[in-house]
């Protein structure tokens, strides 16, 4: 047997009790001025039309809606006051929603809210076993997404009933089910309550099934007209059934509130009914939930001390425990899914250091050379051009120029026919005439409309030209070389390519990024399914999911850190200089402020696309203006204030800095990217646990 470790609540007569409650959803007012007591140790059936307020007014009562006035107390304390097991152990709650993971199999659900609730091995299979065996439940090793409507409802009963709760509130756990396993789930209810332990408020459409129960609250239009024993319902207006019984009482009302102008017929009495009363006077006329006396009643102040305040902040371990490995469950089941985020950022990086930044190949440039000579210096400085970036294509004057304004070319290098004779006397004589400078020189036009090709093409023709000074005149090379000088780089190589600027910053985006992608759902779809709200019934809270979150999805990016460092090192021959545990940190780091990040987007947001254009709006903006493709000197100046915020402009110069000059942290360049991209993450992680409580 499991260990009865629940305090009796301090109010024994009410395991429920609710006074005075109103909740608004906008400007519909759901609940109004209801009072509703369950007593301890019996079935309460709250029964009314669809749209009438029920599962508004469960959740009010476990505590995942604030109701904006009134009272609550259930099991003596109101939901969620600090060290009160509700949320936790003492309540087992099946909400209206599913509420499963589809990726479990009913083994897995039930493990998952026995580690939440603290069961041992023991005691979570031996209830396993019984529930599977009382619910009709298939074999524990089926997956949830494979069952009927029905046999979900049931896997979703069974995890409310898992953990003996002293409470149990359910949202219409008879729907889809047989009357065959109806009736057992009633005489089950009706067995537990025995006892006088456990109470119990179920909803049902199935009036007449309420008749089981110990008393009904009978509510329409956010309010409970009547809670009384089903049976002092039906003797009240001479029905035969629950179901005559509820209709006469809502006709009654109708035409209570038509006739006298808003409150109900004489007959329903102006004060809110005791539990106890009931248990022995069910003869009794049936009461309304009067307005004015619960305002008499006096609402209990609850005292807490600071331990348990504190004990009540921190976060469980073992709570935390059970949502990781839910998450690696998860993971275990889409094995195809947990491939491509791995390979993901490979191909990435891939694509990007071969497709940008290199120097483009096969570029047509048209040749337009008077000199005929083979022995020519114009064929000699051709002969020099890199023939891997430049393809060469010989053309008269006129086809050349023909062609490059139809955009078949890319430049056009023109040789005058005394080429050769005017740049020997250019490079030999110290005073030449003008013609001899204009005809020794070798004319280019370009298409400048691409100006990365544009600039190749003159860096080109550069080297071309001095490899062929060189060769002319070998050592005495130096006097026809310009007035600068490039000395040996202080930092990076003379062949940098652009592709070793965007590296870094590209491997911090993507990290970040792909982060961002994968914790920006996380929450939408379990709340949208009512899953945050059952873990958070089920004791588990912000703090805890947030954490979870974050140690689960560290897993996953770890090991895409690792594989895109693999292939930028080894197979990209990417240079670093530094020590490869900072550059490894910061990217981890990174990816932290993206999980964070992601973290808020999938606690502020509701539904998944506006989650997704969330993530997706702030990709672009966010990678211009970091520095990540462009340096960020060349941002305009307030425009580059808001550059150096955000979390990846100053940690891709400090990668930078790391990777390309060897600094390590005494560096103001370096510690500073840490700084910045640890107040974010900070910040992010705070933000989004506020905004999960406030929320949830
Ligand atoms: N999140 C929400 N935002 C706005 N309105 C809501 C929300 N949830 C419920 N409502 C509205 O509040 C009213 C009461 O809904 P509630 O789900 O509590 O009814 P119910 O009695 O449980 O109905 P049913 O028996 O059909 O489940 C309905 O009019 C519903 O449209």
């Amino acid at each position: 047997m499991m260990k009865s470790d629940l305090e009796a609540p301090s109010s024994p007569g009410a395991a429920i009790r609710c006074r005075d409650v109103c909740r608004s959803y906008g400007k519909l007012k759901v609940l109004s001025n209801l009072n509703l007591t369950v007593p301890q140790g019996q079935i309460y059936g709250l029964l009314g039309p669809s749209g009438c307020g029920k599962t508004t007014l469960l959740k009010c009562i476990v505590g995942t809606l604030k109701i904006s006035r009134g009272h609550i107390t259930v099991l003596g304390k109101p939901p969620a006051f600090p060290g009160h097991e509700v949320p936790g152990r003492m309540v087992g709650y099946m909400p209206q929603d599913l509420a499963l993971y589809n990726e479990f199999t009913i083994s897995d659900t039930m493990w998952f809210f026995g580690r939440i609730h603290g069961l041992s091995s023991k005691e979570t299979q031996d209830r396993m076993n019984f529930l599977i065996d009382f619910l009709d439940l298939p074999q524990k090793t089926s997956l949830v997404r494979n069952l009927s409507g029905g046999q979900k409802r049931r896997v979703s009963l069974g995890a409310a009933l898992l953990q003996n709760p002293r409470l149990l509130i359910l949202d219409e756990p008879t729907v889809g089910v047989d009357p065959v396993l109806r009736a057992k789930i009633w005489q089950h209810l009706v067995d537990i309550v025995r006892g006088g332990q456990v109470s119990v408020i179920i909803t049902t459409h199935y009036i007449e099934e309420a008749r089981q129960a110990n008393m009904v609250g009978l509510m329409r239009n956010g309010r409970l007209l009547a809670e009384a024993p089903p049976e002092a319902v039906m003797k009240q207006h001479n029905a035969a059934t629950l179901e005559a019984a509820f209709l006469q009482l809502c006709e009654d009302w109708d035409q209570g509130t038509s006739k006298n102008g808003g409150s109900p017929k004489g007959h329903l009495m102006d004060s809110s009914p005791s539990p106890d009363r009931w248990r022995d006077e069910s003869q009794e006329p049936i009461l309304p939930i009067a307005k004015s006396s619960p305002a008499t009643e006096e609402v209990p102040k609850y005292k807490v001390d600071w331990k348990v305040r504190a004990r009540h902040i921190v976060p469980k371990w073992r709570n935390i425990m059970a949502l990781m490995i839910k998450t690696m469950v998860r993971m275990r089941r889409m094995p195809g899914s947990l491939c491509f985020q791995f390979l993901l950022p490979v191909i990435q990086i891939c694509l990007m250091c071969l497709c940008i930044g290199g120097d483009p190949k096969g570029v047509e440039v048209a040749i337009v050379n008077n000199e005929t000579s083979p022995t020519s210096y114009s064929h000699s400085l051709l002969s020099f051009l890199d023939n891997s970036s430049i393809r060469q294509v010989n053309l008269s004057h006129a086809e050349a120029f023909t062609g490059i304004h139809n955009g078949d070319y890319w430049g056009v290098v023109g040789f005058g026919q005394n080429f050769t004779s005017y740049l020997t006397k250019r490079m030999l004589q110290p005073r030449v005439s003008r013609d001899v400078v204009e005809g020794g020189s070798v004319h280019v036009w370009l298409d400048l409309t691409n100006r990365q090709i544009a600039i190749m093409l003159q860096k080109k023709l550069h080297e071309a030209f001095e490899a062929f000074v060189q060769n002319k005149m070998g050592t005495l090379s130096y006097m026809v070389s310009l007035p600068i000088k490039f000395e040996d780089p202080i930092y990076g190589s003379k062949n940098t390519d652009f592709t070793t600027f965007v590296t870094p910053g590209a491997v911090l985006s993507i990290t970040f990024y792909l982060a961002v992608g994968l914790t920006a759902l996380s929450f939408v779809l379990e709340r949208k399914e009512g899953l945050l709200d059952r873990c958070w019934v089920a004791g588990v809270s912000s703090l805890e999911t947030m954490l979870a979150h974050l140690f689960s999805q560290l897993f996953v990016i770890s090991v895409q850190i690792i594989l895109l460092l693999l292939f930028i090192l080894l197979v990209f021959k990417v240079p670093n200089e530094g020590s490869l545990a900072l550059v490894i940190s910061l990217i981890v780091l990174q990816g932290i402020t993206g999980i964070s990040f992601g973290l808020v987007i999938s606690s502020a947001i509701d539904d998944e696309q506006s989650a997704n254009q969330a993530a997706l709006g702030i990709f672009y903006p966010n990678l211009i203006i970091s520095g990540v493709i462009w340096p960020v000197e060349c941002i305009p100046y307030p425009l580059r204030y808001l550059s150096l915020v955000l979390p990846q402009t100053y940690a891709s110069e400090a990668l930078r800095c790391i990777m390309y000059r060897g600094w390590d942290l005494s560096r103001m360049m370096v510690w500073r990217g840490f700084a910045v991209t640890l107040g974010w993450n900070t910040f992010f992680l705070i933000l989004a646990t506020v905004i999960l409580k406030l929320r949830t």
